[in-house]
């Protein structure tokens, strides 16, 4: 046998890691947060079979780094989703995983105490909790499934599920998604291409086989039955918003040819607002002004919003980072969030109702 050493040559180190199993252990879902899981995961099924005529809007901080502040959203979040309930279903955006298109922070379970020490193990603790306590208050989270191990740590606690623009085409999400237990939005290219997430519907719907971990946290061969709950998240690209009645009716048109339900999640921020969150309730307003006008295919929304407005960069003293604004996409700020729904379900409460 040869004694050459012929892998993780590019391997530093590597470190045991606690099992989902014991993470569970540790910080089990509770009866109500289950029940607000398993709710949310129906409302939003529902929505898109057309049995419950809401809107579900996914909203929140681009990412969270700052667990207090995600906390203090939550609140005003779920008083504002009970308040709008009738018409709009609030999903609580709580991203801990970020795509960075070269390098940067990649969110709190990558790196929890925002300083490169990457302690994976806090961060999946931190975060896990935080979803718990979210999920008590009977607020429904959201969240991107990036990472394709930690769906086996936090993905009980979820709602519902993004595959970002930068994973949409990528063959280890479709198969992941095939197997979660929620339904799943596909972001567009971030080139503006639609094909890619039509075509990760699609590849979703059918089962899958794939390497990947078990509760124990062993290698295993999972084996899916498919994803019936894939939809379009139109976030813009290739320099243009696609959120207009345009690309809203060409959208439809390819989700027609490919015989897909026709469910369309209008991201109002990203590459629809050009990263300017003062754009995104014109988004919104456009969006509601299509539904007004018949449209009946957008069934949801995502909104970057936190507690302040903008965003900011990670300071090398952690003292002097902002209260409740974003450290990676701007956000618009918690009164214009509630301004913009509260219209939104004043103009819609009773034109939804109608559309089913
Ligand atoms: C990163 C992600 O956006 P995307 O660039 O994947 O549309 C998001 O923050 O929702
Ligand atoms: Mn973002």
């Amino acid at each position: 046998m040869s004694g050459k050493k012929l892998e993780n040559l590019n391997v530093a180190s590597q470190e045991p890691l606690i099992t989902p199993e014991a993470l569970k252990s540790e910080l089990p879902l509770s009866d109500t947060a289950a029940e607000t899981v398993a709710n949310g995961r129906q409302a939003i099924y529902d929505i898109m079979d057309g049995k419950d005529h809401r809107l579900f809007i996914v909203v929140g901080p681009c990412s969270i780094h700052d667990v207090d502040a995600a906390r203090d959203y939550a609140n005003r979040l779920k008083k504002l989703a009970d308040e709008v309930s009738d018409t709009l279903l609030l999903v609580m955006r709580v991203y801990f995983e970020k795509p960075r298109t070269t390098v940067g922070w990649k969110g709190l379970i990558n790196d929890p105490h925002l300083n490169d020490t990457f302690d994976i193990e806090q961060g999946l603790h931190i975060g896990r909790r935080l979803l718990l306590d979210i999920n008590e208050l009977g607020l429904p989270t959201a969240t991107e499934a990036l990472d394709p191990i930690s769906p086996q740590y936090l993905q009980d606690t979820i709602a519902w599920s993004a595959i970002g623009a930068r994973t949409t085409e990528s063959q280890t999400h479709r198969e992941m998604s095939s197997g979660l237990s929620m339904a799943i939005g596909f972001k567009n290219g971030t080139d503006g291409s639609l094909d890619v997430a039509v075509n990760a519907m699609k590849s979703v719907s059918h089962p899958h086989s794939f390497l990947g971990i078990d509760q124990q946290g062993k290698g295993a061969i999972i084996r899916t039955k498919g994803n019936n709950y894939g939809h379009v998240v139109l976030r813009g690209g290739g320099g243009k918003p696609n959120y207009d009645s345009v690309n809203v009716a060409l959208c439809e048109q390819a989700l027609e040819k490919a015989d897909l339900r026709k469910s369309i999640m209008v991201d109002c921020s990203h590459a629809n607002s050009s990263k300017d969150p003062a754009i995104q309730p014109l988004v919104m307003q456009d969006v509601t002004h299509q539904i007004l006008e018949g449209n009946k295919s957008i069934q949801s929304l995502m909104v970057e919003s936190n507690i302040n407005w903008g965003n900011q960069s990670i300071p090398e003293n952690l003292a002097d980072l902002k209260y409740g604004v974003s450290v990676t996409d701007a956000c618009i700020d918690w009164e214009t969030t509630e301004k913009a729904i509260r219209t939104m379900r004043e103009k819609l409460k009773d034109v939804l109702p109608k559309r089913i």
